[in-house]
């Protein structure tokens, strides 16, 4: 479960965002949708606990994000959140599968090959588990950062528009995919877009 409170932040005195309070609860689901520039990378990243709030706080599985070292923060974040991230963010020198059990290793966790195999085979890109990430196409890119961020079994998913550079098609098997596997899991699963496409895919919606 996650939850924020009063969150604001400041990239300069122009620039000041107040947020409205989300909650998305385990198995939950809830879309935040905004045109460009009203912060919704922000607000991810808020929740992500990437970016400090000026005031306000988050608070995940009952507990909250305050006055934490950098380091405690950082391995909260790796154990307990996964992010699918607006551009994937892959290290380019490891393959496919290197990359995935790099979270396991971010997370102070055993690499859990098994585990990179089944959401492969699930997420529909086994055979493409030891080519490097650049040989692979969006759709299948998209797909190994929905697979990378569900690799420790977060108690919460945050997703940066996973569907807006993607054809209808594989817009609706994104979306999909990303339901069933926080359910499979138990997650709260939190999308940020501007996709349209996504109005009726969840009941639960925040505007920005
Ligand atoms: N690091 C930064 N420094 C200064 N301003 C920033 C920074 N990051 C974002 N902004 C500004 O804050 C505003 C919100 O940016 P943000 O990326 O959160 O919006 P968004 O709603 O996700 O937009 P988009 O849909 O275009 O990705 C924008 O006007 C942007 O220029």
């Amino acid at each position: 479960m996650i939850t924020s409170h009063n969150l604001k932040f400041s990239y300069s005195a122009q620039k000041k965002f107040q947020f409205p309070d989300i909650s998305c609860g385990d198995r939950e689901t809830l879309l935040i949708l905004g045109q460009s520039g009203k912060g919704k990378t922000t607000l991810l990243h808020l929740l992500a606990l990437l970016l400090q709030p000026e005031s306000g706080e988050v608070i995940i599985g009952g507990r909250s994000i305050k006055h934490l070292s950098h380091e405690q923060i950082a391995l909260i974040r790796a154990k307990t959140i996964g992010i699918v991230y607006q551009r994937a963010h892959f290290v380019s020198a490891l393959s496919v599968i290197d990359n995935m059990l790099l979270s396991n290793f971010l997370a102070e966790k055993d690499q859990d090959r098994k585990r990179a195999i089944y959401l492969a085979n699930e997420l529909g890109f086994a055979e493409h588990l030891s080519k490097k990430t650049s040989q692979l196409s969006q759709g299948e890119q998209q797909r190994v950062s929905i697979a990378r961020a569900l690799m420790n079994d977060p108690n919460v998913i945050l997703a940066d528009e996973p569907t807006s550079s993607l054809d209808d098609l594989n817009c609706q098997r994104v979306i999909d995919l990303l339901k069933t596997q926080s359910a499979s899991i138990g997650a709260s699963l939190v999308v940020v877009t501007h996709d349209q496409r996504l109005k009726s895919e969840f009941s639960n919606q925040v505007i920005l």
